[in-house]
């Protein structure tokens, strides 16, 4: 049981509505102390509003959150010292160099003179930008930008870091760099909320919750998630993907026929008995030769299950 103590981010309630969207709807959310927490979700999905509004940059339509034991909205001024937020557009000045960058943010929260010079060395180092330091930050490539804007992110020592698909303009080499210092961080005590769009991003997590269209539809770690999502898979490696995801498609009992490059993941509920024979059976009698077998479900499979009752375009207020 976790106590009350160990919860960075408790969300009762959460909501944000825009005119008539809402785009984040009642959400209950409790993020652990020193964990990576990942909000995983396509776009539109309500997760920067949501991290905005667990930064005390918005106000909640309603609903509240104690973060870091501080109460939002009411006091969201006392939360600004103690954590750390990176957007995807990296927010840095493109005309300072990388040490005035830093330099500019030490300002920004009164880092003491006397240790400022030692932490700023520190991270030049840990991120690999000590050699650049004299660089302009906008003649960086998104990798560089990116390291520099965790440095800067977390140049204060912020319990918490709240990370908006800051993985988004950086290539597969950058990102797995990027999630080895979150780990870093997360071992040293620093509590991390990061939204994303990536599966193999959220597998990392510690746990996740999934969001669609302003609604929680998921929470739990990775492992939780696919452990639970009420579905059989079964992958069909077909000799004429296109008519089997046709015809599979149509079958009532049939939940969701994804194709991921020559491979269908055919998704059954798990009421249904023998989805292996059934698959087989329908794409023998259509005379489509295929390879089928049961598998365990990967977090896509969870995704698209948990998805599979979301309305639809135009559906939201
Ligand atoms: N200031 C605003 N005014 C009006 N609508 C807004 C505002 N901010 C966000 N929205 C809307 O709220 C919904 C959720 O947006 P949000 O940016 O939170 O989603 P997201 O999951 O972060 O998406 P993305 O991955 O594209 O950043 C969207 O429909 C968006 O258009």
């Amino acid at each position: 049981m976790t106590e009350a103590s160990d919860i960075a981010i408790d969300a009762r309630g959460l909501s944000k509505s825009f005119g008539d969207l809402v785009a984040v709807d009642k959400l209950d959310l409790a993020v652990p102390r020193a964990r990576i927490y990942g909000f995983l979700g396509p776009n539109g999905s309500g997760k920067s509003t949501t991290i905005r509004m667990l930064c005390g940059l918005l106000k909640p339509s309603s609903g509240s959150a104690r973060v870091l034991g501080i109460d939002l909205p009411a006091d969201a001024a006392q939360l600004k010292p103690r954590i750390g937020y990176m957007t995807q557009k990296f927010s840095l000045y493109g005309d300072l160099t990388v040490l005035e960058n830093l330099e500019f943010i030490a300002d920004v929260y009164a880092i003491a003179r006397n240790e400022r010079k030692a932490r700023i060395n520190d991270l030049l180092e840990r991120y690999d930008l000590a050699e650049r330091r004299g660089q302009f930050a906008g003649t960086m490539s998104g990798g560089q930008k990116q390291r520099l804007a965790l440095a800067c992110a977390v140049l204060h020592k912020p319990e918490l870091l709240l990370l908006d698909e800051p993985t988004s303009a950086v290539d597969p080499k950058s990102r797995r760099d990027f999630w080895a210092k979150l780990f870093a961080l997360a071992d040293s005590g620093t509590t991390i909320l990061v939204s994303t769009h990536y599966m193999d991003e959220a597998e990392r997590c510690h746990r996740l919750a999934i969001l669609d269209r302003g609604v929680k539809v998921a929470d739990g770690s990775p492992a939780e998630l696919q452990r639970n999502t009420g579905m059989s898979i079964v992958e069909v490696l077909a000799d004429d993907p296109f008519r089997a995801q046709e015809l599979l498609s149509r079958s009532p009992d049939i939940a969701s026929v994804t194709q991921l490059g020559v491979r269908l993941r055919v998704l059954i509920p798990l009421a249904i008995g023998e989805p292996l024979a059934r698959v087989t059976s329908l794409l023998e009698k259509h005379e489509i030769s295929a390879d089928c077998q049961l598998t365990q479900p990967s977090l896509e499979d969870v995704f698209v299950a948990v998805t599979l009752n979301s309305p639809r375009d135009g559906a939201r207020t």
